[in-house]
């Protein structure tokens, strides 16, 4: 059954396993042998303290499984640990193999009590997921297969040793066909296989399949607007809709605001899949609106892999992947825009913009205020997307200025 639970882990022995102890600066990376080894200057940080240690992974044949798991075990932690616990995401993965990566957390638990103890042995009762516990001698420390019975008779001690920083930080690895999907059908399958836990997967894949073969000619100009929140998209493209007397369209589309709720409270994998078919849905408005006037689109394709790029990515912009990735070229089968316009204001600006608007923000963008590393990353990920590329529109000036500076640019990129 141990073994069994430690192969379930992978080969421990060449994974390297990465702590984001703290945002603003490089995960603590280690990797596990079987000899003893002096524990690291850096390591102090995290295990030279007082307090119990433990991490937990999470796996299943299932991604579905895994990812609702995750999401799960996450909240979990947030609501029910103590004030002495500190929680860090934490990862396994194989240095620079895609798809490698196993998620879960390491747990620092300073207090008295036997709280996260009791949790974790709740936890540990689902199959897919594997604790483990860290133990020091001096100046060594090793990590353990964990039991809350301690019949750990068959478990190997694997001493935590030194590993270098991976040049791909290990929450690049896994983002294709998990966050960011390149083609109709890898995200059409993620619904499928939800379709069980969540029935409105049928209704999306239902509306997706009603959508005719996007084709398109030589028709009139696509225009994609794309920004923040509160940067001025929904003042421009109505402004463009009347000066061009254009069709506006959104991504996603109208069609899935029913549905939109509630794949927002999903894990990201499904999530991620459900934003990503809307743009199909709205690729085929694109291509059919488009024979009769210009269409100018509100968030596409680069909307959606911004933020999910950004949102996967941990810690610092340093951290997204390489500028010259693969993960930044536009899906092949999705119909291309004309125009890509970004729409950036100051963050003070925006932050004036979200205030006087008054809304309730979403909280994704409630985030984005509080983290500022967030919305560098989104900005950031924006402005690498390949094929097309976007172009960066400074939407400080009065809404009239601006729109009469896309207008200007509309008329020497589309001649329109
Ligand atoms: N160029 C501008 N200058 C000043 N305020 C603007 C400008 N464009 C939009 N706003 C205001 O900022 C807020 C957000 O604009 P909105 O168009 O709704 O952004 P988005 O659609 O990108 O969320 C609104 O209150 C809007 O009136
Ligand atoms: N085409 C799109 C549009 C939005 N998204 C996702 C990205 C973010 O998670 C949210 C942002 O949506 P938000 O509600 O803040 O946007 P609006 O205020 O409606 O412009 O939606 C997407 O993935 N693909």
């Amino acid at each position: 059954m141990l073994k069994r639970a430690m192969f379930r882990c992978g080969q421990l022995s060449s994974r390297v396993f990465a702590v984001e102890f703290d945002a603003r600066t490089q995960p603590l990376y280690f990797t596990l042998s079987s000899n003893p080894q002096e524990l690291h200057h850096a390591h102090q940080q995290l295990f030279g303290d007082d307090g119990k240690l433990f991490s937990l992974h999470v796996h299943s044949d299932s991604r579905i499984e895994k990812a609702q798991t995750h999401a799960e075990i996450k909240h979990k932690l947030s609501v029910t640990l103590s004030r002495d616990c500190d929680v860090f995401e934490a990862s396994s993965f194989i240095p620079d193999v895609k798809n490698s990566v196993v998620k879960g957390f390491f747990i620092r638990d300073k207090s008295t009590t036997t709280l996260s103890e009791d949790i974790l042995k709740t936890l540990q009762q689902s199959k897919s997921v594997c604790v483990f516990s860290y133990k020091r001698e001096g100046e060594y420390c090793w990590q353990e297969l964990w039991s809350p019975v301690n019949q750990v008779q068959e478990s190997v001690r694997q001493y935590i040793a030194p590993a270098a920083a991976a040049e791909h930080h290990p929450s690049t690895l896994n983002i294709r066909n998990s966050d960011v999907f390149y083609c109709i059908d890898e995200a059409y399958k993620v619904l499928q296989e939800c379709t069980d836990i969540i029935p409105e997967s049928k209704e999306v894949l239902k509306l997706v399949d009603e959508q005719l073969e996007t084709s398109r000619g030589d028709g009139f100009p696509v225009i994609v607007i794309e920004g923040l929140d509160a940067t001025g998209k929904t003042t421009l493209t109505e402004a463009l809709q009347e000066s061009l007397n254009a069709t506006l369209l959104k991504s996603p589309p109208q069609c899935l605001a029913p549905f939109r709720q509630r794949f927002d409270s999903e894990p990201p994998l499904i999530r991620r899949a459900f934003y990503a078919l809307g743009n199909y849905i709205t690729a085929a408005h694109i291509g059919k609106e488009s024979l009769r006037a210009p269409v100018i689109v509100d968030r596409y394709w680069h909307s959606t892999a911004a933020y999910a790029i950004a949102t996967a990515v941990g810690g610092r912009v340093e951290n997204l992947p390489k500028p010259d990735s693969e993960l930044y070229q536009w899906p092949e089968d999705l119909l291309q825009p004309n125009l890509v316009l970004l729409l950036t204001v100051s963050p003070e600006e925006r932050l004036r913009r979200l205030r006087d608007r008054g809304q309730d923000k979403t909280v994704e963008e409630a985030e984005l205020e509080i983290n500022q590393l967030f919305r560098l990353k989104v900005e950031e990920a924006y402005k690498r997307i390949q094929n097309p590329a976007c172009i960066i529109v400074d939407a400080s000036p009065s809404p009239q200025e601006v729109l009469q500076q896309v207008q200007h640019l509309i008329r020497n990129k589309c001649h329109l």
